[in-house]
């Protein structure tokens, strides 16, 4: 498991101070913990946006829409100005997700449009 790894790393770092050790397995618990929330709030997403794929496969909707993603990337890189997140990166992440989710639009519409 990924925490134990970091665990483990942390416990075979030669020439740590005993305090900096404890320190960098506390961060790495909540690293873990944080990473673990990602793919929770991840997996929702995706399980939102295969319905609205769906939805938009059996209505014959374009898979990709810009003019909510401009919206969507405003609104994200205003929350990530005011989180002391850098706004840039917050757009690249919303882009590389919407990127798979258009894919995977995509392909629910051929499934669709190969139905007989
Ligand atoms: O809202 C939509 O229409 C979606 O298909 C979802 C979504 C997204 O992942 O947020 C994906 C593709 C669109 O271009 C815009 C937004």
């Amino acid at each position: 498991m990924a925490g134990e790894q970091g665990a483990d790393q942390a416990a075979h770092t030669p020439d740590v101070e005993e305090s900096a050790r404890q320190e960098l397995l506390r961060l790495r618990a909540s690293i873990d913990n944080l990473d673990a929330a990602l793919v929770h709030l991840l997996a929702e997403r995706f399980k939102c946006t295969q319905a609205v794929g769906r939805l938009k496969a059996v209505h014959e909707l374009p898979p990709a829409d810009p003019a909510r993603e401009i919206a969507q990337i405003a609104r994200l890189r205003r929350l990530a100005e005011d989180a002391h997140l850098d706004p840039a990166f917050a757009e690249k992440f919303l882009n590389f997700i919407i990127d798979e989710v258009i894919r995977n639009h995509k392909a629910i519409a051929q499934e669709q449009q190969a139905r007989p």
